[in-house]
């Protein structure tokens, strides 16, 4: 067994294959699928994954692993088999499939160091290699007499654990502790000969004979108002000592956490969980959707379904949206299973995650709660998959590996046989579908755990508003109940259904818009620092003071951003105290968090935002929601904008009276009649999934027909459209009789980064070879990829038509 396959890090279809290499004599024992290693690779030296070992080789002559990265396998053996799956869905390059596995840092460019991690004496050569100290250079150990071997049976045994050091450490954390060094009698001895001059000393001696635990120096040296140097000639006397300790850098506060115990289950939520739990008790693969409405206690249904998984001694992975992994909805979690907890969470820095990673790797913790990537979080005894607000866009993954995360949790749950929940007030329509057919086993929650009612919804016309001569963007009944609210002292979630850049720079006078000058896209006006941006490509530039085609100095910015929505706040009542939520207001670390905060502590009488502020977001002083502009969705080209709207509309209306104060919503819209704004406003997902189905079966969209969606760049527009022709062809001759071909025709956005880019897109019911066919068209085009800078790219299932 002298072979390695390995995936090497060179992200290139030309490429994307298994390589042979030779293992050494020195790293024969040692080396298993999942680790990383370093291998030749023409002139260079490159980072590969180990899928295989192997004892053949259609190669005569191999060249060698040069290095292993890691002496316990970053990848499991489920999740390098989840890897090839991945990348066979999804049409990506195998390493892009096992990188998408990884936390950041085991990615980039870093050292290792060996790190002792007990105070028993270690094996003679191991005690050498230390030399006294506590952490040591990986190098020391490469250019010892140590094998390998040696070094793992310590990993394994836990005496020694290699970490990283990503650039300037930020993998790790460590703290200086102080610990009393004697035992308490000869420490009341030392104090009897300190001097009567020597307090500082005597005040830390004092203090450990009162509290014989380790304390961090930082505490200890504020807390007695000493010195460091006290300390250290404490520590020449041999009374105490000091030593660095690994913190994991917490985000969170754990010890702060109350905790909580499980609540008595109602009997809907008794009937949701119990086929659950049988599914659990069986080792059973079971997709649920569970439907319920806002406020219906879903989350305590996942909580108790964890609870068994836990008991069995197996661990569970949540999905929450980026957006709802508020500290709100981690505590629930923590305060349930407490250290048992691990997040994941794009906030974090790459170090803390790392960290988070690590708990998981090394069986620290039994639950994870993390956004998209946690999904393959490396558990190996995996009880329970769950995924909130399973009708979340961010669950799709918009690179490579384009993934959707809730089918590769329905792949993970057939491959551990457990079951997977999909939690959602408005399920997608294609999860609905299967759940009605019944491939998905469906639950259903129709009453708030307050038994309230759901708050009442008035839809304002706003045609009529400018018919009364109203031109602002509030309408009468808005401003009415907003003013009442401020009187009674309660709090008002303001919506505006857009994204905060949608404020872009026209010409009074001549129209003219301006554009990012890389793509086809209007800049957006970002008013702080007067600067024009393209969320495309980054480009940047200031705030022209004339037009540039007209040189009229009337200039003006246009849309209605939620900086002009909060401007217009000010001027109509300006007692009330605005918190905007937008890309801007929260693009700072922990930004998020603390505008939310404030709110809950009622700094802010109105909290305005876009779409992040619809979702799990629990005030129990909102009683007013408004929604500014309900269709301003409804006419982007997209076949799901009708779904989209009422999903945001349903989700933003349970923010309001989910405790005790009753919830009243205010919903603005120019299109009151339309089916989605209507049927959200009674709550009515049953007939709303009813004509939306109608419309998708005959408009001949998913979840009737399955999408592909092919896009073809080139930053030469000629070479683009005659590719994408050739394209077109090409399909036409792979597809099945039933399937539909569309395009090609621009993108939506028809140029980005200077690249110009077609598209066109297959609908299909059934091709069983599709992934391969397509594979072989791209090897038609392989040469011109290769050659001629011409991009492709596949996504199945796509979500984003841009
Ligand atoms: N069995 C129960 N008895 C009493 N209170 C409960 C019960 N289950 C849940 N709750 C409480 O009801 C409230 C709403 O529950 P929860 O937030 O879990 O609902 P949800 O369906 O997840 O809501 P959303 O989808 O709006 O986030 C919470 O405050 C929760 O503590
Ligand atoms: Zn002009
Ligand atoms: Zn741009």
């Amino acid at each position: 067994m002298n072979v390695a396959k390995v995936i090497v890090d060179v992200p290139s279809a030309a490429i994307d294959q298994t390589f042979d290499y030779e293992i050494p004599e020195r790293f024969m024992d040692i080396l298993t699928p999942g680790m990383r290693v370093i291998v030749p690779f023409g002139p260079r030296k490159i980072m590969g994954f180990v899928v295989q070992i192997t004892d053949q080789s259609s190669f005569n002559k191999l060249k060698p692993i040069l290095e292993v990265l890691d002496l316990v396998p970053v990848l499991t053996e489920e999740l390098l088999n989840l890897g090839r799956w991945l990348a066979n869905e999804t049409l990506s390059l195998s390493i892009n499939a096992l990188q998408v596995m990884l936390p950041q840092v085991l990615k980039s460019k870093y050292k290792k160091e060996i790190v002792r991690s007990t105070e028993e004496n270690l094996p003679l050569e191991l005690e050498d290699l230390f030399q006294g100290r506590d952490v040591i250079p990986f190098e020391e150990f490469e250019n010892s007499p140590l094998t390998y071997n040696q070094l793992k049976k310590a990993v394994d045994a836990g005496d020694v654990s290699i970490d990283y050091v990503v650039q300037s450490r930020i993998t790790k954390k460590y703290i200086t502790m102080v610990a009393p060094l004697k035992e308490i009698h000869l420490l009341e001895e030392a104090l009897q000969d300190l001097p009567k001059s020597a307090k500082k000393q005597r005040a830390i001696i004092e203090y450990f004979i009162e509290q014989p635990e380790e304390i961090s120096q930082k505490l200890l040296l504020s807390k007695l108002q000493t010195t460091s140097s006290t300390i250290k000639s404490l520590v020449e006397k041999g009374l105490i000592e000091t030593y660095r300790k690994e913190v994991y850098r917490n985000p969170y506060d754990d010890d702060a956490i109350e905790r909580t115990a499980p609540l008595t289950l109602n009997a809907e939520q008794q009937s949701a969980i119990e086929p659950i739990l049988e599914s659990i008790e069986n080792e059973k693969h079971e997709v649920f959707l569970l439907h319920g409405v806002t406020g219906s206690g879903k989350t305590e249904v996942y909580l108790q379904a964890i609870q068994e998984v836990i008991n069995k001694g197996q661990e569970a992975i949540v999905l929450v949206p980026e957006i709802s992994l508020t500290p709100q909805m981690v505590n629930r979690f923590k305060s349930r299973f407490g250290k048992s907890v691990a997040v994941m969470h794009s906030a974090l820095s790459a170090g803390e995650k790392f960290d988070e990673w690590r708990k998981i790797q090394r069986r620290e913790v039994q639950v994870v709660v993390g956004a998209r990537s946690a999904i393959f979080s490396p558990f190996e005894n995996l009880g329970i998959i769950i995924i909130d607000e399973e009708h979340e866009n961010s669950y799709k993954q918009e690179e490579q590996p384009r993934y959707h995360a809730r089918d590769v949790a329905i792949e993970r749950g057939k491959n551990n046989s457990i079951p997977v929940i999909l939690g959602s007030a408005t399920p997608t329509l294609e999860s609905f579908a299967r759940a009605s057919k019944g491939v998905y086993k469906l639950a259903t929650l129709k009453n708030r755990t307050n038994n309230k009612p759901m708050p009442e919804v008035i839809t304002v016309d706003m045609r009529e508003e400018l018919h009364a001569g109203n031109r602002t963007m509030f309408s009468r009944l808005l401003m009415d109940k907003v003013r009442d609210c401020l009187e009674k002292g309660e709090q008002i979630v303001l919506l505006l259904n857009r994204r905060g850049y949608s404020t872009f720079i026209m010409c009074r006078d001549c129209g003219h818009v301006k554009e990012c000058p890389h793509c086809d896209i209007a800049l957006t006006y970002h008013k702080n620092n007067q600067t024009l941006k393209c969320h495309y490509c980054s480009y940047e530039e200031l705030v022209p003071h004339s037009c540039p085609e007209c040189s009229s100095d009337s200039i003006r910015y246009f849309g209605t951003g939620t900086q002009r929505v909060e401007e217009a706040l000010a001027q109509i009542i300006p007692e009330a105290r605005v918190i905007r939520m937008d890309v801007d207001t929260t693009r700072k670390k922990g930004a998020h968090e603390k505008l939310l905060r404030d709110f809950a502590e009622k700094k802010g009488d109105i909290l305005l935002g876009t779409q992040m502020i619809a979702k799990g977001l629990d005030f129990e002083n909102v009683t007013l929601v408004g929604v500014l502009t309900a269709d301003s969705m409804l006419h982007i080209p997209d076949f799901r904008s009708s779904e989209k709207t009422f999903q945001l509309l349903t989700q933003v209306s349970g923010r309001a009276g989910r405790h005790e104060l009753t919830g009243e919503v205010i919903v603005q819209t120019y299109t009151p009649e339309h089916y989605s704004i209507e049927l959200a406003s009674k709550y009515n997902f049953e007939e709303f999934y009813k004509k939306e189905m109608a419309m998708r079966r005959a408009f001949q969209y998913p979840p009737y027909y399955y999408l592909a969606l092919i896009t073809i760049t080139h930053p030469n527009q000629v070479v683009v459209v005659q590719s994408a022709q050739q394209m077109v062809k090409q399909l036409q001759q792979i597809v099945q009789p039933g399937s539909i071909i569309l395009g090609p025709t621009p993108s939506p956005i028809p140029r980005i980064k200077d690249r110009y880019r077609y598209q066109c897109m297959i609908k299909y019911k059934h091709e069983p070879n599709l992934r391969k066919n397509i594979q072989a068209v791209m090897n038609y085009f392989k040469d011109q990829i290769q050659k001629n800078d011409l991009q492709i790219i596949v996504d199945m299932q796509p979500y984003q038509m841009m």
